[in-house]
């Protein structure tokens, strides 16, 4: 994995699988203790690895979607935006932010079911927790958008479902009434936009924080390819595994036999051939275009 780029003035924090953490430091050199750097990275990830190389503008492309969904969520609460005013090297990719006390929960809605909440479903007749109709399938539109958390698990770990019993026990139940209601009203808000755009959110996950005043904050991303399921809404048959809308060329690639690559063989993937990464840059590129109405023109080539 490229290493987090080195930006003077900030302390690289921690790096996710595509996104880097730093906090400002002050004229002595020590932490800012309000604010935080969020950068979104070029890097794509599929099949629980990184893969090479990085799709040219995806961190800017999805940043800026996300902070078109924080305006689109603005009236329904606060979220941790400070400025897009940030150094060079992460332009357009990196907001400022305020640094929150976070809530450790993955507050994750689901509108459709698939992956493990399916599997759980397969098994239980409920995902965390929550009884469902029977005869759903892979794909099925859920009657309603329903919160399904997950735990925090630690760095590389998979986070692990938990039922709203424990997020009560976590948060209390007003703070955990308010994450559901919230989480639910935030992914049937995309839906009610992307749907018209034809785009299907299957899922989402979404972060909060608690300001000082101990208000809830809308933190992390919001309702980006990466932290959602983008399923094409002309392309959606319930009953078989749906197509991404950004990862369907990587992922067809990946599992033809051009690739010499199996899922199954442990092997990292191998590298993406220019037109994979191309095609996948575009569909980037046509999410935020399709969603926001506005065109994608990278900051570089505006300035
Ligand atoms: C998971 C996410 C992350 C982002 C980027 C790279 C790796 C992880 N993260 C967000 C915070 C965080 N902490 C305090 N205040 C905040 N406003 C935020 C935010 N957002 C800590 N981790």
């Amino acid at each position: 994995m490229t290493p987090a780029l080195d930006l003077p003035g900030y302390r690289h924090l921690y790096s996710g699988k595509v996104r880097d953490l730093y906090v400002p430091l002050n004229a002595a050199g020590e932490d800012d203790p309000d604010r935080l750097l969020l950068a979104a990275s070029d890097r794509i990830s599929a099949y629980d690895a990184i893969l090479d190389p990085a799709i040219p503008d995806k961190g800017e492309i999805l940043n800026r979607l996300s902070l078109w969904w924080f305006d689109q969520l603005a009236d329904l609460l606060p979220n941790h935006v400070l400025t897009t005013d940030v150094p060079d090297a992460v332009a357009g990719r990196a907001i400022l932010v305020r640094r929150l006390d976070m809530v450790p929960v993955e507050c994750v809605a689901r509108a459709y079911l698939t992956g493990g909440g399916l599997g759980e479903y397969a098994a239980t007749g409920a995902v965390s927790g929550l009884p469902l109709p029977a005869g759903l399938v892979d794909g099925s539109r859920l009657p309603e958008p329903i919160f399904t958390p997950s735990s925090k698990a630690p760095a590389g770990e998979h986070d692990e479902p938990i039922t709203y019993a424990d997020v009560v026990a976590l948060v209390g139940p007003g703070r955990a009434a308010e994450l559901r209601e919230l989480t639910v009203e935030i992914l049937r808000r995309g839906n009610a936009i992307a749907a018209e755009r034809g785009i299907l959110l299957a899922d989402t996950k979404v972060e909060f924080g608690l300001d000082a005043g101990g208000a809830l904050v809308l933190a992390d991303e919001v309702l980006t390819p990466d932290s959602s399921r983008f399923w094409p809404a002309d392309e959606w048959v319930p009953g078989r595994a749906q197509a991404s809308f950004d990862k369907q060329f990587v992922r067809d690639w990946l599992t033809s036999p051009a690739s010499g690559w199996s899922k199954s063989s442990g092997d990292a993937p191998p590298p993406l051939p220019a037109e994979v990464v191309e095609q996948t840059r575009a569909r980037y590129v046509e999410a935020y275009e399709r969603l926001t109405g506005a065109r994608f023109v990278p900051l570089a080539s505006a300035r």
